[in-house]
């Protein structure tokens, strides 16, 4: 038997950076967890699990309406340390993250989340991130100006 490559055997999970612009970026979009009571009260990306039969775009893009209630355009992939692209969340989940940007609605904390915060550089670390988030955050942080 072979063992399939680093990372695809773990359960997809997608996520959102959304940003301001995708153009000349200022701020990202976080959100306070509010379940399960292990990571409640931890900030993250907007996101989740993809579905059987989506693609992890239409996922993303399924999660940001049920979470947050806005449309969103997405930009390119932030690339992670996994042979595949992904990130690491642990040692069961993986997630694609893209940049993405609101092009219809205003965020608001509608589902899985109690608290939507936009960071700039400055206060980007102001918030007690998933511990995974934290080397997609340090990435993100090379976006904003
Ligand atoms: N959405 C999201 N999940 C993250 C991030 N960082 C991180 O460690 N995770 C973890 C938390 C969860 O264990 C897993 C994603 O699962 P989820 O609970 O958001 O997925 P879901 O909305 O589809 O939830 P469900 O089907 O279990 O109800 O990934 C992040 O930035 N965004």
């Amino acid at each position: 038997m072979t063992t399939p490559p680093e990372g695809t055997a773990r359960t997809a999970v997608v996520g959102a950076a959304v940003l301001d612009s995708l153009v000349r970026p200022t701020r990202l979009l976080a959100a306070r967890r509010t379940e399960p009571p292990a990571l409640a009260g931890g900030w993250e990306m907007p996101g989740g699990k993809v579905d059987p039969g989506e693609t992890p775009e239409q996922a993303l893009h399924r999660e940001v309406r049920e979470e947050l209630g806005v449309e969103v355009e997405l930009g390119e992939r932030l690339p992670g340390p996994l042979p595949d692209g992904r990130w690491p969340l642990g040692e069961t989940f993986a997630m694609t993250v893209w940049l993405a940007r609101v092009t219809a609605g205003e965020p608001a904390p509608i589902e899985d989340h109690d608290q939507l915060r936009w960071l700039e550089a400055h206060d980007l670390y102001a918030v007690p991130w998933l511990p995974a988030d934290l080397p997609i955050i340090d990435l993100v942080a090379t976006y904003l100006t």
